[in-house]
């Protein structure tokens, strides 16, 4: 008898079941575990006090990025400098204690290696096609941009994994999101993805793992696929994931965690069949014009609230749900918005440009190609860069990225999760806008009553130069 036609999902799932409960929860295998210092000290507490060990330390990578300072991390006699706030330094300083201790494999804050967890996994060649990835992080569905069934997981998840390498879990249902077509100039994965949970809203994918399909996503480059599965979880879903291909084989070979010899050929092998199969059936399936899509931005307070940036400021009367009404009426008064208002007529006062979602090389060009030869606005009172990982800035300044920055009235910045989340020092000002390529626009995400308009890399950099929110084509044609 033939087999059925299964999903990429269900192939990554079914190859990592170590047992299957009757209720159809599984006991899962897995192959990655991404730490960082917020969301693992008590589990390594919890292993302490029983006196257990990492199953398997070799499997796990620690590296923190949350709480680290953007500001330059050693005295000029090389000593690390302290770090002022004491929850941020107690939560870096277990790290530091627990990696040797438990004997994980650890990115120092000093390395030239340390960056976001989500940034570091696939550069370091940590995160493979086909593997079972977790952090306990819920932007962990990044991964699944190198074809991994990645996704985050609470603190007590991180204890079991660290003490079995197994986690239970219920099998997810299955969404397809077919990209058909192709994006337009100056329109970006991010703008894909922020367009995708407009359509799908923040619920959309709840209970699913996405997989996102078309031509769109073939030619698209790694560092596009992160972001696009970066979001998944803004929309809902568990996870999310792109079929691996040459592509991305060609980004990981020779990376240092990366299989080599025999067995990067066996991994090739096994991760060539990593495609759903003809006939595989989806729960639910979405389809998306790409033609249709232009550069978008956020107008509220959650990643759904979406619009393109030739568009207006929606009024809540013209949502027919009236939950959706009402919330729509609280972010516009969050926002400091009227219905109504062009997009394009939005000043910003702060621009930053990083997070796990858009801190990747690819980025950073995109954004340096609109600013190179131009400064940012006079009313743009703060703009930052934070590279995604030490090996990103490094590869930025090879390319001379940084001194356009910099020209341009930028800070360039040292790798962390910065002003993506008010957990370090980068924040945004009360009642202050911030044009920023993170993925969350969440009342207070930047800092308390810092008001957050979600962007690309390249619209960012546009409404630096501009003050305001701005098509960047029109830059980009002048
Ligand atoms: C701090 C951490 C647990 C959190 C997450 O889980 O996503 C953070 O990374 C975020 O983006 O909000
Ligand atoms: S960059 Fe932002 S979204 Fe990503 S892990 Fe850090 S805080 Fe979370």
């Amino acid at each position: 008898m033939a087999s059925k036609p299964r999903t990429l999902y269900e192939k990554i799932w079914d190859a990592h079941v170590v047992e299957r409960r009757e209720d159809g929860t599984c006991l899962l295998y897995i192959d990655r575990h991404l730490v960082h210092e917020v969301t693992s000290p008590q589990a390594f507490e919890a292993l302490r006090l029983a006196g257990r060990k990492v199953r398997r330390p070799d499997l796990t990578l620690a590296v923190p990025d949350h709480n680290v300072p953007t500001t330059p991390r050693l005295a000029p006699d090389g000593t690390p400098l302290p770090i002022a706030d004491p929850q941020s330094a107690a939560q870096l300083a277990a790290l530091e204690r627990n990696a040797p201790e438990f004997g994980v494999r650890y990115i120092a804050a000093t390395a030239a290696e340390q960056g976001i967890v989500h940034v570091v996994g696939p550069e370091q060649g940590f995160s493979l096609p086909g593997a079972t990835i977790v952090c306990g992080d819920s932007h962990t569905a990044a991964h699944g941009g190198i074809g991994a069934l990645a996704f985050g997981i609470g603190t007590s998840e991180v204890e079991h994994v660290l003490a079995t390498q197994t986690l239970l879990l219920a099998p997810s249902r299955t969404m397809e999101v077919r990209v058909e077509g192709a994006l337009g100039p100056g329109v970006t994965p991010k703008d894909l993805i922020l367009h995708i949970i407009g359509r799908i809203g923040t619920a959309g994918g709840t209970g699913h793992v996405i997989e996102y399909r078309g031509a769109v996503f073939e030619s698209m480059s790694v560092e596009g696929r992160l972001t696009v599965c970066n979001m998944s979880i803004e929309g809902g879903a568990r996870a999310g994931l792109i079929a691996p291909d040459e592509t991305v084989f060609a980004y990981l070979e020779g990376r240092p965690y990366a299989p080599k010899g025999e067995d990067w050929t066996r991994a090739l092998a096994w991760w060539r069949s990593l495609r759903s199969d003809e006939g595989a059936r989806f729960d639910r399936s979405v389809v998306i014009d790409a033609g249709a899509i232009e550069p978008t931005v956020s107008w509220g307070t959650s990643p759904e609230d979406v619009v393109a940036v030739g568009g207006s400021v929606p009024s809540p009367d013209s949502f027919a749900d009236p939950a959706k009404r009402e919330a729509a009426r609280k972010s516009l008064a969050y926002m400091g918005l009227e219905p109504g208002t062009r997009i394009a007529d939005i000043a910003i006062e702060n621009v930053f440009i990083g997070s796990c979602t858009n801190s990747r090389i690819e980025d950073l060009r995109a954004a340096a190609r609109v600013l190179e030869g131009r400064a940012k606005a006079a009313g743009v009172r703060w703009a930052i860069v934070v590279p995604g990982s030490g090996l990103v800035k490094r590869q930025a300044e090879a390319e001379g990225l940084d001194r356009i920055f910099t020209a341009a009235g930028f800070e360039w910045r040292e790798p962390g999760c910065s002003a993506c989340l008010a957990m370090n020092p980068d924040k945004v000002p009360p009642g202050e806008r911030c044009a920023s390529t993170s993925n969350r626009n969440f009342v207070g995400r930047q800092g308390p009553g810092a008001r957050t308009h979600l962007l690309s890399p390249a619209m960012a950099a546009a409404a630096a130069v501009t003050g305001r929110l701005t098509d960047v084509r029109e830059l980009l044609a002048e």
